[in-house]
């Protein structure tokens, strides 16, 4: 490989899963980084990250795993990266940069922002993209391919640590939008956490609809199926983000509940022209994302 393009010599990534995996893939195939270790508490998950050549090798211990990065990639569920970083500081190089790929980022980045030692840097990040599926089997190159990532700087980022996490998404194929760390919890929430609250409330509710004395989701179709695709996602993973952004859920679910509510009247009262005027909205809003 020619040294030309590199970024990143030394690419550790913490957690090698779905997006740690794929992160992986995508700078191997872009010619960007020199060396990927891969360390993760799932002992199989990472020898199949190995085997799979996602990761050049496993490392036993977070110490060995960041020893002589340059980068650190964590991609673990998000109420653990804090804690993460505390552990791997001591044994960090000099000028190493750690950056993230956690779901929710005003919490995280509060927390590790401050323990970086100086002359080393944290930079909070999160790729708008992703799947139901998870573990370094789930992971494929492309999956930022097109797709957004936002990064959050916050006064204190150190700017040339941020191009260099900035031009890592790029060579993964992402348009790179920088964000407050606030902002973008509060967007999140309303693009892709209110969604899987109401994936996983739906077919909880569904399931325990008990009039029929049987299971009835098995008789369900497209529709069911297409809208609760979410809800097969980690259920630890989404325990934590609910857990970090419980502020930002809240807020969405209230918002979703007095829509739910108008939804709820208009049907009650049997108002026609409110409903096709609710239902065109809708449609209106969701075909102009197509
Ligand atoms: N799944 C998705 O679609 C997306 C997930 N994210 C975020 O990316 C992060 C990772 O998610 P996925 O890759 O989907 O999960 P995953 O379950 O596929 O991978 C996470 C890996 O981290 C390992 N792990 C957990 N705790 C660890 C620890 N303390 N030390 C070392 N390894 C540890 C697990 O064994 C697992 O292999 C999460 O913070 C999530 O919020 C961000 C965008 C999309
Ligand atoms: O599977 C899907 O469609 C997703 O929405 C994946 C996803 C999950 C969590 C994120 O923080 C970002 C993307």
């Amino acid at each position: 490989m020619s040294m030309s393009g590199v970024i990143v010599r030394r690419l550790a990534v913490i957690g090698v899963g779905l997006i740690g995996g794929s992160l992986a893939r995508a700078l191997r195939r872009a010619g960007v980084v020199g060396e990927i270790v891969g360390v993760d508490l799932d002992r199989d998950n990472l020898v199949r990250a190995h085997e799979f050549g996602v990761v050049d090798c496993g490392a036993e211990t977070l110490a060995a795993g960041v020893a002589g990065a340059d980068l650190v990639f964590l991609s673990v569920p998000v109420c653990a990266i804090p804690a993460v970083v505390r552990d791997l500081i001591p044994h960090l190089a000099p000028g190493a940069i750690v950056t993230d790929g956690g779901s929710v980022k005003g919490e995280v980045v509060a927390a590790c922002e401050p323990l970086m030692p100086p002359g080393t840097h944290f930079v909070g990040g999160h790729p708008i993209a992703g799947t139901e599926h998870s573990g370094v089997e789930a992971s494929f190159a492309t999956l930022y391919e097109g797709k957004r990532c936002i990064v959050t700087p916050t006064p204190r980022t150190d700017v040339t640590a941020l191009g260099t996490v900035v031009r890592l998404w790029e060579a993964a194929g992402s348009e790179v939008v920088l964000m407050d760390a606030e902002k973008h919890d509060r967007l999140v929430a309303a693009i892709s956490h209110l969604p899987h609250m109401v994936a996983y409330a739906l077919v909880n509710a569904v399931e325990g609809y008990d009039r029929f004395e049987e299971g009835i989701l098995r008789y369900s179709a497209g529709g069911f199926r297409d809208f609760t695709r979410i809800a097969s996602s980690d259920p630890a993973m989404w325990r934590d983000i609910a857990l970090m952004n419980r502020e930002g859920v809240i807020e969405m679910m209230d918002h979703f509940a007095a829509y739910f509510a108008t939804l709820r009247s208009l049907v009650a009262a049997g108002d026609a022209d409110g409903l096709e005027r609710f239902f065109r909205e809708s449609k209106e809003s969701r075909d102009a994302i197509l």
